[in-house]
């Protein structure tokens, strides 16, 4: 449980509104702007002003015509009365109306703008492999950013209209004050506002109590917040590995996780709940003492005839307007200890994205465009510094086929991903061909959700590829059974198997076409015949592509001209390249030998192991 702190400084809570805000005005001035000037406006109308006047004017007359039994004067009074009210409703509504859509634009701005944020350079990946991510971005986007703008915009009209009731209402006080005679050690001194100075130091006194109770409750909204988030999250990871658990009968375990995750939810909200009814019972009392108080102050003044009844009420309701436009703190303390708590989860959400793009003037990795894929000195590291992959040198040019293997754990991941451009711990150059022309294959492919056909034309949009190709792409790669199903939409990554899944990537390069294919185990869970049969495809419609491929598989050397290996050491794998027995596992090379098959080492070369091979088809 994190430790409860006190409020951080207002000054703080505001800098970072301000930075969530600062940018919608600056992209969208005039809708911005627009809107915040017609909702201060209609706060701060003097129709509002005017309204409130004409309120304290009705009830001052009002009371004047009981006071005198004078039915005729107080039937004239309801009339006003229903006016009044029906002025005070449009009013109102368009406020709220004016709020809403301040609110609503400002908030889909935010959104949108955190979305790309998150998404733009492979942030998205880097927060969630590197250190220093934030927790639950889904949350932080989709949450967070509702009440971080709806309330900002609800919390800083509040103080506006409270400051208007305080201008409008605090001059009315005064002058119904009169004068207070105080007497201090015989001398009798005037004190001129004696009602609103009451007022003032009535609701400062409030606003310290409620302060020092409430201190704790923005410490606590944000512990409710991550612990909310964290549930949610176990919660879908259950939904996301439901098979794994089912086949391993994780489901009591997984049970005591989440009754642990809404633990930490319950024990948040109890706090919370605990500041909130200590805050009820004050401010319960407050206002009922702020309705009273005017009453009792005023009393010895009405009995000695000074003021009538019609004033004394108006004191009492101006006296009770001022101590709400001075009770903004205290009224919405709950509300602001929340509001701080989304503000701060927005912000550190865009701080992580930023941050996600390295640290400026630190050496990194440089990619350049080139004719080949070429790295130089290429040095890797994980995020937490430690050395994986020291000084690699590769040169694909075009139409070659390189494999690199390595054992488990060697970085061969690693660089597949720094060649892709999203892996930033590292220095050293990597010269990129063309990345339109560009196509990698991770182990377990990426399917959208949607239809089949929208899978395999990814990223591209679905209409970008006929259905007669999309057809023909599955058939060559074997998948002739699911053409029928090329527009249905299902949860294609958990239908088919890991090896249909890869067979299907195989058939999206074919749609694509790339002159520059980059695999990661893209074959690691077919077969030997439906391996052959992928990469005969670099054979025939793929013949000319380069392929750099990643794998320790038996048998993957044979699709390839050379073969590199990483080879651990001290201060990270070193990449060697190695004649073809030396980099298959002993069985295969066995086999290889002719020992066990008859397989016999046909080339001379024995870095060239495709030309030494016949290729499968
Ligand atoms: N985000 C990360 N944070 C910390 N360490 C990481 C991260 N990603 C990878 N590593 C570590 O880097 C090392 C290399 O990982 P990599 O995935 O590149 O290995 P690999 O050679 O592809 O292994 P395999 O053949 O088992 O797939 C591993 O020890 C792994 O634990």
């Amino acid at each position: 449980m994190a430790a409860e702190t006190e409020w951080a400084p207002a000054e703080g809570a505001l800098r970072e509104t301000w930075r969530l805000a600062r940018g919608w005005y600056g992209d969208a001035p005039l809708v911005a702007w627009g809107l915040t000037a017609a909702a201060v406006a209609l706060t701060l109308t003097l129709l509002q002003i005017a309204l409130s006047y004409a309120f304290s004017d009705w009830q001052r007359n009002a009371f004047d015509a009981l006071d005198q039994r004078d039915a005729a004067a107080f039937q004239g009074q309801l009339g006003w009365f229903v006016a009044l009210t029906g002025l005070s409703m449009a009013v109102a509504v368009g406020r709220l109306c004016a709020r809403q859509v301040l609110g609503f634009l400002w908030r889909r701005w935010l959104v949108l703008k955190l979305q790309g944020a998150m998404l733009i350079n492979h942030r998205h990946y880097r927060m969630e492999m590197g250190e220093g991510g934030v927790d639950n971005p889904d949350q932080r986007i989709g949450e967070n950013t509702r009440w971080a703008t709806i309330m900002t915009v609800d919390l800083a009209l509040g103080l506006l209209h409270s400051v208007a009731l305080f201008a409008c209402f605090a001059g009315l006080l005064w002058h119904l004050s009169g004068t207070l005679a105080v007497t201090i050690g015989g001398t009798t001194i005037g004190v001129p506002g004696s009602m609103l100075l009451a007022a003032a130091l009535y609701s400062g006194l409030g606003a310290l109590v409620v302060w020092r109770v409430g201190r704790a409750m923005p410490r606590i909204h944000l512990d409710r917040n991550q612990a909310e988030a964290d549930h949610r999250f176990a919660l879908l990871r259950i939904r996301e590995h439901a098979e794994g658990i089912a086949l391993i009968r994780g489901a009591a375990d997984e049970e005591r996780g989440l009754a642990r995750a809404y633990g930490r939810v319950e024990g948040a909200m109890l706090r919370l709940l605990r500041s909130e009814r200590q805050l009820m019972w004050l401010g319960a009392g407050y206002m009922a003492v702020a309705g009273v108080l005017p009453l009792l102050l005023g009393a010895p003044r009405f009995f000695a005839g000074a003021i009538t009844l019609g004033v004394l009420m108006q004191m009492t309701q101006a006296f009770v307007e001022v101590t709400r436009a001075l009770s903004w703190f205290v009224e919405n303390w709950p509300r602001l200890a929340d509001w701080r708590g989304h503000v701060v989860r927005v912000v550190e959400l865009e701080r992580a994205c930023e941050a996600a793009d390295g640290a400026a003037g630190q050496p990194g990795i440089a990619i350049a465009p080139g004719p080949a894929l070429r790295l130089s000195g290429l040095n890797l590291g994980t995020a937490g510094g430690r050395a994986l992959v020291l000084d690699a040198e590769i040169t694909l040019r075009p139409g070659e086929r390189v494999l690199v293997t390595g054992e488990s754990g060697s970085g061969k991941s690693t660089l597949f991903r720094a060649i892709a451009g999203i892996w930033p711990w590292g220095q050293g150059r990597i010269a990129v061909p063309d990345r339109t022309a560009t196509l990698f294959m991770p182990q377990r492919p990426y399917l959208p959700l949607g239809s089949l056909h929208a899978a395999l034309a990814y990223p591209a949009a679905p209409d970008t590829f006929g259905q007669a190709d999309a057809a023909a792409a599955l058939r060559r790669c074997r998948l002739g059974a699911l053409v029928p199903q090329l527009d249905q939409v299902a949860r294609w990554d958990r239908v088919l198997s890991l090896g249909e899944q890869q067979r299907l990537a195989f058939a999206r390069l074919l749609l694509h076409r790339p002159r520059w294919v980059f695999m990661d185990e893209a074959t690691s869970a077919l077969d030997e015949a439906n391996q052959a049969a992928m990469f005969a495809l670099f054979e025939a419609e793929l013949a000319g592509a380069a392929l750099l491929s990643i794998g320790h598989r038996p048998g993957l050397d044979r699709y390839h001209d050379r073969v590199l290996a990483l080879r651990p050491g001290p201060d990270g794998a070193r990449l060697e390249p190695v004649a073809a027995a030396a980099s298959l596992w002993p069985v295969e090379a066995f086999r290889r030998g002719g020992a066990w098959d008859g397989i016999s080492a046909a080339g001379r070369n024995p870095l060239n192991v495709r030309r030494r091979l016949p290729s499968a088809g």
